[in-house]
């Protein structure tokens, strides 16, 4: 993540293994919202205030102690969270939500609403991508989803500007392109770094799940104010 200034601008976050996929389950599946917390002990002390709330995220990608729910999309099942208020905190991805506080609205993107979140992203000019990453350093499975981003809101219009970082994801994104099926992305998010760390805890069915395009018609949204994540089309 750079330091850029975000104010004024259109964030959207990306942290596809796993934190932003998993949100984008969540919503899917019912939640009333889900709100990102930076720490464990920033999220315990909400649940006093909100014990209704499940508590949901990881550290080093397993779940976390007294928490209700881990980072897997599959944990957020319908049955689980319809109607509930999710506390949730990861390692990387409620890191960068937190970097774009300054932005006028923060989008949640995933693989899986990629189609209706360009959509809704095409009404706006001044857009900055922020990528999650792992640790600090830059992961290509969020650089692929940024330049899908890219490629799908300047495929009518290519005269649109792009910084060299969003030249170098789209580039990234359109030699994965040719002859995509989900199993070649999946492949290519499991030879990413975040994808080692998922392979590394047993977990490759979650890589699957967030290599698959279009299978959730929802649009989260981070509102900077409220810092609630809910559907940007029902709120
Ligand atoms: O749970 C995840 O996928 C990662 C943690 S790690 O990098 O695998 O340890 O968290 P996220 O914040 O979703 O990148
Ligand atoms: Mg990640």
């Amino acid at each position: 993540m750079g330091e850029t200034d975000l104010s004024g601008t259109v964030a959207v976050v990306i942290d596809v293994l796993r934190a932003t996929t998993t949100i984008t389950h969540a919503i899917a599946n019912g939640a009333e919202c889900v709100i990102p917390q930076l720490t464990i002990e920033e999220a315990q002390q909400q649940h006093v205030a909100n014990p209704a709330a499940l508590l949901g995220g990881e550290r080093g990608g397993e779940r976390i102690k007294g928490f209700d729910l881990g980072n897997s999309p599959t944990e957020y099942a319908p049955a689980v969270v319809a109607g509930k208020q999710i506390l949730f905190t990861t390692t990387n991805g409620t890191k960068a939500m937190q970097a774009c506080r300054a932005a006028e609205l923060i989008y949640i993107a995933s693989f899986a609403n990629l189609t209706p979140l360009c959509n809704e992203l095409a009404e706006y000019e001044n857009i900055q991508i922020v990528c999650a990453g792992t640790e600090g350093e830059i992961t290509r499975e969020d650089v692929l989803l940024a330049g899908a981003i890219v490629d799908h809101l300047t495929a009518d219009a290519p005269l649109i500007e792009r910084n060299d970082q969003a030249q170098i994801a789209t580039d990234a994104w359109q030699e994965a392109k040719s002859g995509l099926t989900a199993s070649s992305l999946a492949q290519r998010l499991k030879r990413s770094r975040g994808g080692r760390n998922v392979l590394r805890i047993g977990l490759e069915a979650d890589i699957e799940i967030a290599a698959t395009l279009d299978s959730l018609n929802v649009v989260p949204r981070l509102d900077p104010k409220s810092w609630q994540i809910r559907d940007s089309r029902i709120s």
